[in-house]
């Protein structure tokens, strides 16, 4: 298994049109790791991410994959470099079915698992176009789809938005596995107790800077509510 930062990201800021919504914000990612970005609406979580995987303008900051530099605006170096990223939109190929979603998403390599297993869904579903699916549905199968695809890192952005209870458990219960096979796992979410309850470390972001980083104890969620209240 590997050992160490698996992301390592440096200063990062993230800017819309020239001007910076994220500023400087150092991040790391270990390998067989789960931590969670949790904030407000607008505080720059999803623009991090953005910024990190290469959807974002980045004026300012380093980050580096698996020891490979990934420069600004180059998604596809990060993809090369392992990373596998769920953005905000669930990543789905609409006109597609679902069997071949999940077939276009699988890389040689990645770690053993099968998605029908997790989400019996998308085995009821194989033949159907996954622009059909209802928002939890697509959640889950751009949840697969960004499993299948990492070799490194992945990372979801919103992970439980629109999932029903029961899939919430079994998908942080998946990502557990995808960790404890040697990836890191980089998660925001708006939950700061399923955030708590299943990550090792969190981050609170504040108007575009982390306002918390702590590894999980038994104070952590009382510390990260009280960041959450005072906004
Ligand atoms: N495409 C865009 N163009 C201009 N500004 C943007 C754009 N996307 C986001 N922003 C701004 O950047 C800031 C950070 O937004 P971001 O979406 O990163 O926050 P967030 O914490 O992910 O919030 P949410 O949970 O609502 O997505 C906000 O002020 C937002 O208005």
């Amino acid at each position: 298994m590997r050992s160490g930062a698996i992301l390592r990201a440096t200063g990062v800021r993230a800017a819309y049109r020239g001007v910076d919504v994220v500023g400087g914000v150092d991040l790391e990612v270990n390998s067989g790791e789960v931590v969670g970005v949790l904030g407000r609406n607008g505080m720059g979580k999803s623009s991090l991410l953005g910024a990190i995987f290469g959807l974002v303008d980045r004026p300012g900051g380093s980050v580096e994959i698996g020891g490979t530099r990934i420069p600004a605006r180059k998604p596809v170096a990060a993809s090369r470099a392992g990373a596998s990223f769920l953005p905000e939109d669930r990543g789905v190929f609409p006109s597609l079915t679902v069997a071949e979603n999940l077939a276009l998403a699988k890389r040689r390599g990645a770690m053993p698992f099968e998605p029908t297993e997790v989400f019996p869904m998308l085995g009821e579903r194989a033949r159907q176009a996954a622009g059909s699916l209802s928002g939890g549905q697509k959640q889950q199968l751009g949840v697969a789809r960004t499993v299948l695809s990492a070799t490194s890192l992945l990372a979801i952005d919103e992970l439980t938005h629109g999932l029903q209870p029961s899939m919430v458990v079994e998908t942080f219960r998946l990502l557990r596995r995808v960790a404890d096979s040697g990836l890191g796992v980089l998660v925001i979410d708006q939950n700061p107790e399923l955030i708590t309850r299943h990550c090792d470390r969190v981050l609170v972001m504040e108007g575009g800077r982390v306002a918390l980083e702590a590894t999980v104890g038994d104070d952590t969620l009382d510390r990260v509510r009280g960041i959450l209240a005072l906004g």
